[in-house]
């Protein structure tokens, strides 16, 4: 079952054994933890009288509750509490804790890889769906559960299934306007949100290759709305150039020279065995939007919405209820669907590139009156990086609010939360019901430079049309 792959590869480095039950116990290579899932795990080691086993190979950060605007101590309630919790865990295991204080706090995903910790060839475990996002690095990275949790701090191992591995090969070159979101959601569009299920996925293909690693991490951030495990991208010369200017590499000399050859070692071989291969036409994906509660429902920004009854019958009451909450039409496009809020942020799409492209369509335009519209960067340091290149100035210019990072409306853990049956474009990886703090709300997925666009617009437009800025005569048009 898929041998030569990354996946075999890393899985058999790592493996410590083979467990009565089946699974494989697994030593674990890096263990990040945030303020939600991590305080029950810890009480459990306590309530046995255990200590962490691996400190070093923990990594903890506060992310899902922090306020994005003031950020004064103490918090409200909960989120006080939480972070007091995880504050006293940290310090008591001797873990490093990337608070607000430090200057490199952020979402869990995004501050593995900016501190240079997710490598290839690693395994990476976290309290978190989205741990998939370090697979972007050629890392086996997987979300895991409580239990898993207390046992990744007691003993520095997991034990695990092992799945099957889906290569999926995106071909040619991505259109104008046409980004890593499109491709995942392209991709689940098409295989479905439960299409992943009993997969790890591995993506190639030279479209894959040509992306950044912002686009990666975006990529396999949302396999695991696609169903997979797991997601993976083998690394190559851009993985490296990441690696090599992070402080980890610059701190400890002579690592990035004895890890290469490792990292070169658990690519896939050319004549990888796949338990399945798909391919997908990259030139022929657009900038996608959903219209529905799942990230399966989704249309390229110029098809129209399925009618329900065109969808394999298993899918079709789904579809009914999804459009009634939204209130699109089937038969329509989606543009033109009002917006009352834009969300830049979250793990899959608050990194500087993004913030860049959503920014190099702001510039010279203006939030439209109906919109309230938020970015928020996925760490302090993205947030320093973007600030220090006049981004914010953009974003601020234009009537967008600057805040500070976390996960934010991406789940609504905080402040930051839709009011009744408000629609938000979203640069996040989940539109259901209920998931931005309303159970009325309606969000709207899609790159970072469509909800600059719609923020510009007031409602779901394709960014690639809109006007040219500018004094009459010049013609800047729009870089997405
Ligand atoms: C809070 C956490 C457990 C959750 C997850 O696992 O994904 C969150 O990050 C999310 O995106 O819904
Ligand atoms: S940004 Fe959203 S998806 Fe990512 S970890 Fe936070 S809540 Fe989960």
């Amino acid at each position: 079952m898929s041998e030569g792959t990354l996946y075999d590869k890393v899985w058999d480095a790592h493996r410590v054994t083979t467990l009565p039950n089946g699974q494989d116990q697994l030593f674990v290579g890096l263990h990040l933890i945030h303020e939600v899932t991590s305080p029950q795990a810890f009480s459990m080691l306590a309530e046995r009288e255990m200590d962490v086993a691996r400190p070093e190979l923990t990594l903890g950060t506060v992310d899902h509750i922090v306020p994005t605007d003031d950020r004064t101590r103490p918090y409200d309630d909960a989120a006080e509490e939480m972070m007091q919790s995880l504050e006293q865990n940290a310090a008591e295991a001797g873990i490093e804790l990337l608070d607000p204080t430090t200057g490199d706090q952020g979402i869990v995903h995004v501050v593995g890889p900016e501190q240079g910790l997710t490598q290839p060839g690693k395994t990476i475990v976290c309290g978190d769906s989205h741990t998939a996002t370090h697979g972007a690095f050629g890392a086996l990275a997987f979300g895991i559960g409580t239990s898993q949790i207390r046992d990744v701090l007691a003993t520095g191992t997991v034990a695990m299934e092992k799945k099957a591995v889906r290569h999926i090969e995106v071909t040619g070159e991505l259109g104008e306007g046409v980004t890593a979101k499109d491709v995942i959601l392209g991709i689940i569009r098409r295989l479905g949100t439960d299409g992943g299920v009993g997969y790890v996925y591995e993506y190639g293909g030279e479209a894959i290759e040509a992306l950044d690693m912002a686009g990666r991490m975006s990529l396999c951030n949302m396999s695991i709305e696609g169903g997979a495990r797991a997601g993976y991208v083998n690394p190559d010369e851009t993985t490296y150039a990441w690696l090599e200017s992070t402080d980890y590499f610059e701190d400890n000399p002579g690592e990035f020279e004895r890890l290469r050859p490792y990292w070169e070692s658990v690519r896939s071989d050319a004549d990888a065995d796949y338990d399945d291969v798909v391919t997908v036409d990259g030139t022929a994906l657009e900038p996608m939007v959903t219209w529905g509660t799942t990230p399966e429902q989704g249309v390229g920004i110029t098809d129209p919405v399925p009618e329900p009854s065109s969808l394999p019958e298993d899918k079709r009451q789904r579809a009914r209820d999804a459009q009634a909450h939204m209130g699109v039409e089937p038969g329509e496009t989606m543009e033109g669907y009002p917006v009352d809020v834009a969300f830049l942020g979250s793990c899959t799409n608050a990194r500087l590139p993004d913030l860049r492209r959503a920014a190099s369509v702001l510039d010279g335009r203006t939030v439209h009156d109906s919109v309230r519209a938020l970015v928020v960067p996925g760490s302090q340091r993205v947030s320093t990086a973007a600030e220090a290149e006049g981004l914010r100035e953009t974003f601020v210019e234009a009537g967008f609010e600057w805040r500070e990072p976390g996960c934010s409306m991406c789940l609504a853990m905080n402040d930051d939360q839709l009011v009744g049956d408000e629609v938000c474009a979203s640069s996040s990886n989940r539109n259901f019901v209920g998931r931005q703090g309303s159970s009325a709300g309606r969000t709207v997925l899609m790159n970072p430079s469509m909800v600059a666009a719609a923020a510009v617009a007031g409602e779901v437009t394709d960014v690639r049309d809109l006007p040219p800025t500018g004094t009459p005569g010049s013609q800047p048009g729009v870089s997405v």
